[in-house]
């Protein structure tokens, strides 16, 4: 039996590389601070905030970004202003479902006042307590929403709260504005000229990291999650240390800092970004395979992480990412899977997507659910492709002529099963018994 331990011989401090750590300095993202910088600007001479929307790819730093502002912004407030009076926000609408205006406003409401959510009020009546919430408060109040998309097509708040001055909705003593988080660029462009106008005054654009960026997010974490792994000052490094390459940015002085570690080999950091930069660029994910890379170095009881780990722990987080996907998919994208799952365990696949088809339209009628006609139902097959659950492939044309596809799971059966029986409208499903009667196909 493995025993549990208090110390590891790999990690210093393993928090830092979780999601809840929040950096203070983000010198990649200089540019993107200073715009940020620019549009809070008016609120410290005590005209409130402009609107402003971040936007930009998963793990861009964009969160990070808005609170570290946010927390300068509270610092001038309470050690350096004499009149600025400011109270902030954060509220992330994809954690807590805020799918609608209502429950955005009420969402804010519970967040300012430290009472709970409204409920059962007609949306205006939630909306008037919110902006009564600001009134009580006074002064400037920003807002940050973030995954602002989740709201989808429910934009009334993203109207009303911007322009609550300008309609009366607060009083003159009250400057609210909205920091706007998403990365999807698709909603913005949706949005109607109305709520666009209103909602940023100034937007700005966060891009993928690059190999380089993202190797000096991940020594800065490093030297504080790994052990024996440090950032000494470049002044202090003896001249006769070799000091390519590993120079590294941290609070955006002219300084720089060579990094060492007794812990990672060498090519641990480089391979990491390198796999991270080619894929979306995604810091979240950099940091993401570093952990499991250390977690996987910690398990052997080894002594050093290296590349191998590295390389597992890409796998890893990838498996996860796409278990993820499945939990998170449509009835129509599940049935697909179900379908696919039962054809994997009678040992038919790879398979065509004609057979597939037969038994997605059996297991519809079993759970009560929509069928599709045969065109549709092959676009769902073609995105659990795409999203790297299954894997589709073109195989010599039938007598009729056009291309033909096969489809096999590339994620584990049974790992499909437990999944697609944790969703309720499959609980009651047999795959295994599906896959044993033949007349489903
Ligand atoms: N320049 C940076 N320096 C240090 N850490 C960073 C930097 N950029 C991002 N991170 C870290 O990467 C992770 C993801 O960043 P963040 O949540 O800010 O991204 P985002 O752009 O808001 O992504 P999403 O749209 O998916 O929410 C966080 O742990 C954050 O601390």
């Amino acid at each position: 039996m493995t025993q549990f331990s208090e110390t590891s011989p790999i990690f210093k401090r393993e928090e830092v590389l979780r999601e809840e750590h929040h950096p203070d300095d983000l010198p990649e993202r200089v540019d993107e601070m200073d715009d940020l910088h620019m549009s809070l600007a008016p609120a410290a001479r005590g005209v409130g905030a402009n609107n402003v929307f971040l936007h930009g790819k998963a793990g861009q730093g964009k969160t990070a970004a808005a609170k570290a502002k946010l927390s300068e912004l509270q610092h001038h407030a309470e050690h350096e202003s004499n009149h600025l009076n400011l109270t902030t926000c954060y509220v992330s609408c994809e954690s807590h479902d805020l799918s609608t205006s209502y429950k955005a406003a009420s969402r804010i409401y519970q967040e300012l006042t430290g009472r709970s959510r409204p409920t059962g009020y007609a949306t205006d009546v939630v909306m008037d307590m919110m902006f009564e919430a600001m009134n009580d408060i006074g002064g400037t109040i920003i807002i940050v929403l973030d995954e602002i998309d989740t709201l989808g097509d429910d934009d009334r708040i993203l109207y009303s709260l911007p322009r609550a001055r300008a309609q009366g909705y607060v009083d003159d003593h009250v400057f609210p504005s909205i920091i706007g988080i998403s990365n999807d660029l698709q909603w913005r462009d949706n949005l109607s000229p109305k709520v666009k106008s209103s909602l940023y005054d100034d937007s700005v654009l966060f891009s993928p990291y690059d190999a380089t960026q993202l190797q000096q997010i991940l020594r800065r974490r490093a030297a504080k999650a790994f052990r024996d792994t440090e950032l000494i000052p470049s002044d202090k490094v003896s001249t006769d240390t070799d000091q390519n390459g590993d120079i590294v940015d941290v609070d955006n002085s002219d300084k720089g800092f060579l990094f060492q570690s007794e812990v990672l080999s060498d090519e641990v950091i480089p391979l990491i970004s390198a796999l991270s930069a080619q894929d979306t660029g995604d810091a979240r994910q950099a940091i993401k395979y570093l952990r499991k890379a250390g977690e996987l170095a910690d398990k052997n009881n080894e002594v050093h992480v290296n590349a191998d780990h590295a390389r597992e722990a890409q796998t890893l987080v990838e498996r996860e990412a796409v278990i993820e996907a499945m939990r998170k998919m449509t009835t129509q994208a599940h049935l697909a899977l179900a379908a696919l799952t039962a054809l994997e365990l009678s040992g038919d696949a790879p398979v065509r997507a004609k057979p597939i088809y037969g038994v997605y339209k059996s297991i519809a009628s079993k759970v009560d659910a929509d069928k599709l006609g045969q065109r549709r139902f092959k676009d769902h097959l073609r995105e659990l492709d795409m999203q790297g659950i299954a894997d589709g492939e073109k195989v010599a044309a039938g007598s009729i002529g056009g291309p033909a596809w096969e489809y096999q799971l590339q994620v584990d059966t049974e790992i499909a099963v437990e999944i697609l029986k944790d969703t309720t409208r499959f609980s009651n499903i047999d795959f295994h018994q599906i896959s044993n009667d033949r007349s489903y196909s």
